[in-house]
């Protein structure tokens, strides 16, 4: 079995990282709210660790869900005005948001690797793809147009009108710490609500800098509260946040499970939702697809984040007449191409899982596959990187079983099962045999295979012939229980929107 290249990263001092950072300010450990940094109910805090070296990182608020009513009550006080400012305005103080989050890229991406591990150059890609969300919404917000309807009576105008929904509750996952909070509230601000948001917390640390750049740019008290909150504080900040009536709506990014159950407390309330939640990707190569190409694609499309994005590919499935062409292509770029380190050793291109509980998992899904009867291929051990973290080697596998986790649900890991198919048919037909819809690849000339198998697939997402499908132009978002609502894109803003419908009789 081959093995894949190690980084450096032995030397690295979490604490000297941080010091690296050049505007320190950026580093924020308290919460803030209506405009001021706030420390907890009694000062509370809770560790925030490097994954890539399980170095302490600093002590953070830890909001419990008193604290998070006040910060509730700061966003429901600052809608009003905020709510009623001309849209020009508001697009104005977004700009010079991200005209801050840009000119501190480096600065946040040393941030975003030191708390999620994620490669630098990685990391720098993440606060760039949030960023255009919030140019992309700052042009929208001056987009919102509402509708004059064809009136049943000619006493009458039909009008339609588009109003904010009011104070959003936003919860975001550890593993783009940075992009998740600027997809959702560059669109809650620009239609004019006010947030508070509760970051991961994993990652509290990129949360609160983009906070502290809101400040900076005028983003007026009240607007922008930022919550963090320990794992123990999690279930009554979160009840907090969907029970709460003066929070209309709630935008939540994560796991399916949790999407379920913050779903059903905001059901109490009958708040509008939002659910980005999990996935289980298909990635298929039909006989007539370019391997290179599609084997290209993969590497990126499955490691990037060390397996931990909602839409990474999770099933491989090649058709039989190139099976073993794939599987040898692909392999070898794993061993050739992936570097594995620390996210700030400059050599590595894959960092650590982000938390040992997401190890545990890997190793469970690989033993369960493997007495299965699955083969590694390459990889398939933790890989003993000096610098200490919870580090899992890119591993491939075959002979898979259908019925194992890492087909059925969500592997969030760099485990890389390769199935093999033989009908257009029978390859849907599993591709759409699970309970989530939210990611699907696939690769094939066929110009009439390429409408149909997109058409097919049930997902809200379509690569085809490419396994990257972001952008802040494209809706982005899933079907079955991968989630309810669209992400960025023209569509992306009416999920913080009200529709009022007037008849005004004269
Ligand atoms: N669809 C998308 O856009 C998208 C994007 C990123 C991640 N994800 C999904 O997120 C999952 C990985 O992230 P994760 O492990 O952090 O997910 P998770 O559901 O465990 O946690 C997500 C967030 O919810 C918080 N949380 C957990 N229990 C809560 C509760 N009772 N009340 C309030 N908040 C609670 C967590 O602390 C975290 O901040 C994967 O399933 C991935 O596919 C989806
Ligand atoms: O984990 C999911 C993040 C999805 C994205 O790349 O926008």
């Amino acid at each position: 079995m081959g093995q894949q290249q190690k980084g450096q990263g032995g030397s690295i001092s979490s604490k000297d990282e941080l010091g690296k950072i050049k505007d320190q300010k950026l580093i924020r450990l308290d919460a803030y709210v209506k405009g001021k940094w706030v420390s907890a109910t009694g000062n509370k805090r809770f560790e925030v660790t490097d994954p890539g070296t399980h170095q302490t990182l600093g002590h953070v608020a830890d909001m419990d869900a008193h604290d998070v009513s006040k910060a509730v009550d700061a966003a429901s006080d600052a809608f009003g005005e905020w709510s009623k400012i001309t849209a020009k305005e508001r697009a104005s103080l977004l700009r010079k948001w991200y005209d801050l989050i840009v000119a501190n890229t480096d600065d946040l991406a040393r941030l975003l690797t030191l708390e999620c591990g994620k490669p630098f150059t990685e990391a720098a890609g993440e606060v760039d793809y949030g960023a255009s969300y919030i140019e992309w919404f700052a042009e929208e917000a001056k987009r919102v147009n509402g509708d004059v309807l064809p009136t049943t009576n000619n006493n009458s105008r039909m009008v339609v009108l588009k109003q904010p929904v009011g104070v959003v509750g936003v919860v975001t996952p550890y593993n783009f710490p940075s992009a998740m909070i600027t997809r959702k509230v560059s669109a809650a601000l620009a239609a004019g609500c006010t947030v508070v948001i509760r970051p991961a917390c994993e990652t509290p640390f990129s949360a609160l800098a983009l906070c502290e750049l809101a400040e900076r740019a005028g983003i007026p008290p009240g607007v922008f509260n930022v919550v963090p909150c320990s794992k123990e504080n999690t279930p009554e900040v979160g009840k907090e946040l969907t029970t709460n009536p003066k929070v209309r709506k709630v935008s939540f990014t994560g796991s399916t499970n949790v999407g379920k159950l913050l779903m059903s407390q905001a059901s109490s309330t009958m708040k509008k939702i939002s659910m980005e939640l999990g996935g289980n990707a298909p990635f298929i190569v039909f006989e007539d697809a370019s391997i290179h190409e599609a084997a290209e694609q993969l590497l990126f499309c499955k490691f990037r984040n060390s397996g931990q994005t909602c839409v990474c590919a999770n099933r491989i499935y090649v058709h039989d007449k190139v099976y073993d062409e794939f599987v040898s292509v692909f392999t070898s770029l794993v061993k050739e191409k992936l570097c594995i380190g620390h996210g700030l050793a400059p050599s590595t291109n894959f960092g650590p899982m982000i938390t040992n509980h997401g190890l545990a998992k890997t190793e469970e899904h690989l033993q369960r596959a493997v007495k299965a009867g699955a083969k590694v291929v390459v990889g398939g051990n933790r890989a003993n990187i000096e610098a200490g973290g919870d580090f899992f080697e890119p591993t491939v596998l075959v002979n898979v079983n259908n019925d194992v986790p890492m087909t059925c649900e969500e592997t969030f890991s760099p485990l890389c099962p390769i199935y093999r198919f033989s009908s257009e048919e029978d390859v849907v037909r599993c591709a759409n045999n699970v309970s989530v819809g939210l990611a699907g690849y696939f690769f094939s000339r066929d110009v009439g295979r390429i409408i149909r198998v997109a058409e097919s697939l049930e997902v809200g997402v379509v690569g085809v012939n490419t396994g990257s499908i972001e952008s802040e132009v494209a809706p982005f978002g899933g079907v079955k229980q991968s989630g309810v609502g669209r992400e960025g894109s023209r569509y992306g803003i009416d999920d913080y929107l009200n529709i009022k419908y007037l008849n005004v009789v004269f």
